[in-house]
């Protein structure tokens, strides 16, 4: 399982992550997160961790003239596959909404028509944006996992954890449910998250 953590905005963190089985460290781009980050912030950043800028409200130009600072870009906003086309598919991640679908049909048919210009979806909670800490609710979807290269999101922490790996996504994204306050990752919840992977011989990515 391939293991995101995002919203981070210290390097004492990424300090830390980097000496635990973490695969990628996200960065929020956007004006009114609490976690919101400059790119000089990234441009500085010299780390063996992948990184991953989230962007809500970037148009086209801007998220082509920041590609080269990570290795990949999470669209969390909404964008259409016109503008995924323009982007390098191996460095995007799409973010889509489940509870936006009235059936699992119309969800499928969209991620249909993302998947040639993706390379990983992203499954959050709620109907649009993100950081909110609310709990993805499961649906006919999860059927959709074993099919799809998809990361759940989602107030993921160390108490809910166990439901998400019993539906095994390719990968999970640590958000708020590893935080003590927005934008400050806490030590011991990704230390249980990554215990928990572990016991259950997840982390074989
Ligand atoms: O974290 C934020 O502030 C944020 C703001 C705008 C868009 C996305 C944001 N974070 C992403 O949202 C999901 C779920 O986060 P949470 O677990 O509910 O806190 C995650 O992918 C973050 O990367």
């Amino acid at each position: 399982m391939i293991v995101k953590v995002c919203g981070i905005t210290r390097l004492s963190d990424i300090k830390w992550l980097e000496k635990m089985e973490i695969d990628l460290i996200g960065f929020i781009l956007y004006s009114k997160s609490p976690r919101k980050v400059e790119l000089e912030f990234v441009d500085n950043l010299c780390t063996k961790l992948k990184k991953v800028g989230v962007v809500v409200d970037k148009g086209v130009h801007e998220i082509q003239n920041i590609m080269n600072k990570f290795d990949f870009v999470q669209l969390h906003g909404d964008y259409d596959f016109e503008l995924c086309k323009e982007l390098e598919a191996e460095k995007v991640i799409k973010v889509v909404w489940p509870e936006r679908y009235d059936n699992v049909s119309l969800l499928k048919k969209e991620l249909d028509i993302f998947l040639p210009f993706v390379k990983y979806f992203l499954f959050d909670a709620g109907k649009s944006l993100g950081g909110h800490g609310r709990i993805i609710e499961f649906g006919e979807w999860i059927k959709l996992l074993k099919d799809y290269p998809i990361f759940l999101a989602g107030g993921i922490n160390p108490h809910n954890l166990g439901k998400i790996l019993e539906i095994g996504p390719l990968g999970i994204d640590l958000n708020s449910g590893v935080e003590s306050r927005p934008g400050i990752k806490s030590k011991e919840k990704v230390s249980s998250i990554l215990k928990q992977i572990n016991f259950k011989g997840e982390k074989n990515d």
